[in-house]
């Protein structure tokens, strides 16, 4: 009888409905003429009753007869909240280390991007009111920054606030891995029942690849469902995420669209002068003035600023002259490589280049070390001798940071791996914002 039902109303219901509402759909039991259907979640049992109620009463009662009923009961998830119990103190969940630059006081804020801005301000003080949020633009237009802006300010603010902020990229190898390693269940552990708050940028990685939409839309409907705050970060509309699940799409639609938009002229030169705040470094005005001419777009402003601070860095003078021709190409300056290499592990190290070629060993120096050395010897395929010139060290000091970074990466060490990735896309950043 279950599955005279459930083929009935494979029959009556549209294959995209059926793939979008119904996979996780079955017959718990029957009782007398009473039919209870189970499904994955509230959110999913909530659609069910409204869209489609009186297709499944006719069904039911076709087979059952006409005084039969049925009622939709979801599989209730266990402990959610409860997990680490009231005197164990949570420590935050940081999947991929945040950017601690990333502010909201870090951010300039104008028409371009007023209503993103007053959207998350209001989702920092009252997380999951609206739920989804979808926030997209163009890129390098500062999606990851206020993204990541909100869950510095939650952190800070409530620090037993467990922040969950990956790239869809990241989710996908991370499924993978534990799919192969079977563990699975304690992926989605982390996922589905840890985070107070998911924060996936990028959604755009996962457009065709099934699988793992499937597994965000069960971490999305779990996480929905328990009021917990959701934000997706993309590059195009829900609309426009082609070869993605018309059920994840709908899911992404019934939240709150943010769109940012492009900054003008004057809002470049402030985004100019409040990256240069941040790195700590004078630039003349007319100098900003003249990149946000060149340059219509913050990713760029910042990949010219970095090139313009490695550049003073090295030689110790800067004026429009020498940054319109580093900028412009027109005379190419010598090579300032290894500074950039060594900006950029400060920038994600929080640490100033000095330090990562001083002798100092607090953690996030001698990690900034060992991960740039591997860096530059597996990626950049530099020899090992000259990395320890780069990085004043020896030669054997190379060779052993280098062994300690593969031991991490094979033993499956994801905090290393997102370094790796951080600097892989904030040296791409440079090379987009340069013309070198
Ligand atoms: N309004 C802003 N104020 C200050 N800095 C900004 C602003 N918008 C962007 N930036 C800076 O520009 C750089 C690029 O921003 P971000 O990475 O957040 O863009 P994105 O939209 O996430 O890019 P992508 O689409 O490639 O993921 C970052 O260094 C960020 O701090």
């Amino acid at each position: 009888m279950k599955k005279e039902i459930i083929v009935a109303l494979k029959e009556k219901i549209s294959r995209q409905n059926w793939e979008s509402w119904f996979l996780d759909f079955d017959i718990r039991e029957i009782k007398d003429k009473h039919v209870i259907f189970e499904v994955g979640n509230i959110f999913i049992k909530d659609r069910l009753e409204k869209k489609f109620n009186k297709i499944i009463s006719k069904v039911v009662k076709d087979i059952l007869g006409k005084d039969s009923t049925f009622e939709i009961t979801y599989k209730e998830v266990k402990n959610v909240k409860s997990e680490a119990g009231p005197l164990i103190k949570k420590r935050p969940l940081l999947i991929t280390p945040l950017n601690p630059k990333y502010t909201f006081e870090n951010l300039v804020v104008g028409e371009f991007n007023k209503f993103a801005y007053n959207v998350f301000i209001e989702a920092s003080k009252k997380p999951g009111f609206y739920n989804p949020i979808f926030l997209y633009s163009g890129v390098g237009l500062g999606k990851t920054h206020l993204a990541q802006a909100l869950g510095n300010y939650l952190l800070e603010s409530n620090p037993d606030m467990k922040v969950a902020y990956l790239t869809s990229e990241e989710f996908m190898n991370e499924m993978f891995s534990a799919i192969k390693n079977g563990n699975i269940e304690d992926f989605r552990e982390k996922y589905r029942k840890k985070a107070d708050i998911l924060i996936i940028d990028d959604i755009q990685f996962l457009i065709g690849i099934k699988s793992a939409q499937t597994e965000l839309f069960h971490t999305f409907n779990t996480i929905h469902e328990a009021g917990k705050q959701i934000i997706i970060c993309s590059d195009r509309t829900p609309q426009e995420l082609k070869d993605f699940h018309s059920r994840m799409i709908s899911r992404f639609q019934m939240g709150l669209l943010v769109k940012i938009e492009k900054p003008n002229k004057e809002d470049l030169f402030k985004i100019g002068k409040k990256i240069c705040q941040m790195k700590h470094i004078e630039i003349e005005d007319k100098i900003i003035d003249y990149i946000s001419n060149v340059y219509d777009n913050p990713r760029l402003i910042h990949g010219a600023i970095l090139k313009l601070i490695a550049y003073k860095n090295l030689y110790g003078k800067l004026n429009l002259s020498i940054a319109e021709s580093i900028l412009t190409n027109v005379s190419k300056p010598p090579k300032s490589f290894e500074q950039r290499l060594l900006e950029i592990l400060a920038d994600i190290f929080d640490c100033s280049p000095e330090d990562i070629i001083s002798s100092k060993r607090t953690k996030n120096i001698s990690y900034a070390r060992k991960v740039g050395m591997y860096y530059a010897v597996k990626k950049l395929n530099l020899s090992t001798r000259d990395v320890g010139t780069i990085f004043k060290k020896s030669h054997s000091s190379v060779v052993q940071n280098v062994k300690q970074v593969e031991k991490l990466i094979n033993d499956g060490n994801i905090i290393v791996k997102n370094y790796l990735k951080q600097i892989d896309k904030t040296s791409k950043t440079f090379a987009h914002g340069e013309s070198m």
